[in-house]
């Protein structure tokens, strides 16, 4: 059931389905997928099988598989998801299929394949879906180890605008609200980092009534934070001001101990990073003469005058209190996946990492205003010929 109310909110992965049903450009190919096992990747899964891949799955995480999920994709095609134990032996059970064609997200699979060279012989290439992923693989490429083509999944135009942006920026909120059910409205959301994701998370806080407050180390980003209508301040002094604290950084202890001294009694911390370092716990304990579990996913430090409520440890708020992202922005996440898989399937790349082609941004784009109804202009004649000129015309 989960993968059909996924489907629900996929309609362009739906649709891209259904044009591989008809055209089939996967026929033949085998598919290696390394993924978090969710009711999105069932979506995706099906859309590749549509188009006539053979296809195996692993859990590029044990912690985060749907095992119902899992279970019900193991009656369609051929699934390993080992628990965190014999995990390491679920990417192998992939890897030794030999695929044509890896779906990473971490890029383990790859990894996998190359450490068992000849399993790369007729490999047309892999897709990765995550910044660590491409941290390892252009780190291979740069000791001209990566052997195949992959296709940057994780850095198109429209997996920054709508995936960190839109999907980050509100499952974050909701993991916020989900652990403490707090009325944002009135209060004070301070953002430290306004990269994609943090943008995404002061918009989705000024959209439920808070007022914003942006940190940040970049002058560019900083002075973008102020043009966008947002207050930008030194994060000692919106230590002061804020109620609610959210880290998005990439970074590590950018709220800390010289922080903590300055925030109000009450105040909540959060991590939306993707690690648990950016909230400085050792110096959250040192500072604490108390420390209790108030809520399941709210953890109170007593200072002595204040208590600060920590959530979910932590940990990256919006999947340890919340669902991470919606199944309507892995949409388009998953849509950049199957066309790029496609594009392997019948283009021809050379080994290195690539971004994904202008085409397949467009496509999924257009596809998804089409999903929402939404009509756009198109140039005319004229104006892609005016386009094309060097200089502009003198006379009219
Ligand atoms: N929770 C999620 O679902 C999710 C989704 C996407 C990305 N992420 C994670 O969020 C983090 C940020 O991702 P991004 O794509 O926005 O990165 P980014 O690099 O575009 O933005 C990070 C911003 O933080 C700023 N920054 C760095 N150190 C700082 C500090 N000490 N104080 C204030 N600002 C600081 C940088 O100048 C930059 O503008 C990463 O850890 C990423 O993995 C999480």
């Amino acid at each position: 059931m989960r993968i059909e109310w996924a489907d629900g909110q996929m309609p362009v992965l739906r649709s891209i389905r259904e044009r591989f049903a008809r055209e089939r450009p996967l026929e033949g190919l085998t598919v290696g997928l390394c993924l978090h096992v969710t009711s999105e990747t069932g979506c995706l899964v099906r859309a590749l099988a549509a188009g006539g891949a053979s296809v195996a799955l692993c859990a590029s995480n044990p912690y985060a598989t749907q095992h119902d999920v899992a279970a019900a994709l193991s009656d369609e095609v051929e699934v390993h998801t080992g628990g965190p134990d014999d995990w390491a032996d679920s990417v192998a059970a992939v890897a030794a299929r030999a695929p044509r064609i890896t779906l990473d997200d971490g890029a383990d699979l790859l990894s996998a394949l190359h450490a068992v060279p000849e399993l790369l012989d007729g490999m047309l290439g892999g897709t990765e879906e995550t910044t660590t992923g491409l941290v390892r693989l252009r780190a291979m490429e740069a000791e001209g180890r990566l052997a195949v083509p992959v296709i940057a999944v994780n850095e198109a135009r429209a997996e920054k605008a709508l995936n960190d942006r839109f999907g980050t920026g509100q499952s974050v909120l909701d993991g916020i609200l989900r652990a403490t059910n707090i009325l944002l409205a009135g209060q004070t959301v301070v953002v430290l980092g306004y990269g994609w994701t943090g943008r995404g998370v002061a918009l989705a806080a000024h959209g439920l009534g808070a007022s914003v407050i942006v940190c940040e180390v970049d002058p560019l980003r900083a002075l973008e934070a102020r043009m966008e209508g947002f207050s930008v301040m030194p994060a000692s002094v919106a230590a002061e001001r804020g109620d609610v604290f959210i880290t998005v950084t990439g970074g590590q202890d950018v709220l800390r101990g010289e922080h903590f001294v300055r925030m109000k009694d009450g105040a909540v911390l959060a991590n939306a990073g993707h690690f648990d370092v950016e909230i400085s716990l050792p110096d959250l304990r040192g500072a604490a003469v108390e420390v209790r579990e108030v809520l399941p996913l709210v953890r109170q430090y007593d200072l002595g005058d204040r208590r600060l409520n920590l959530l979910a440890g932590g940990r990256v708020v919006n999947l340890a209190a919340a669902d991470g992202h919606p199944a309507a922005v892995m949409d388009v996440s998953f849509a950049l996946q199957a066309l790029a898989a496609e594009a392997l399937a019948t283009g021809s790349f050379t080994p290195g990492v690539h971004p994904v082609p202008d085409g397949i941004e467009r496509e999924v784009a257009a596809l998804k205003l089409a999903a929402l109804g939404v009509e756009i202009d198109e140039l005319t004649p004229a104006q892609v010929a005016y386009r094309s000129l060097t200089s502009p015309p003198l006379d009219r």
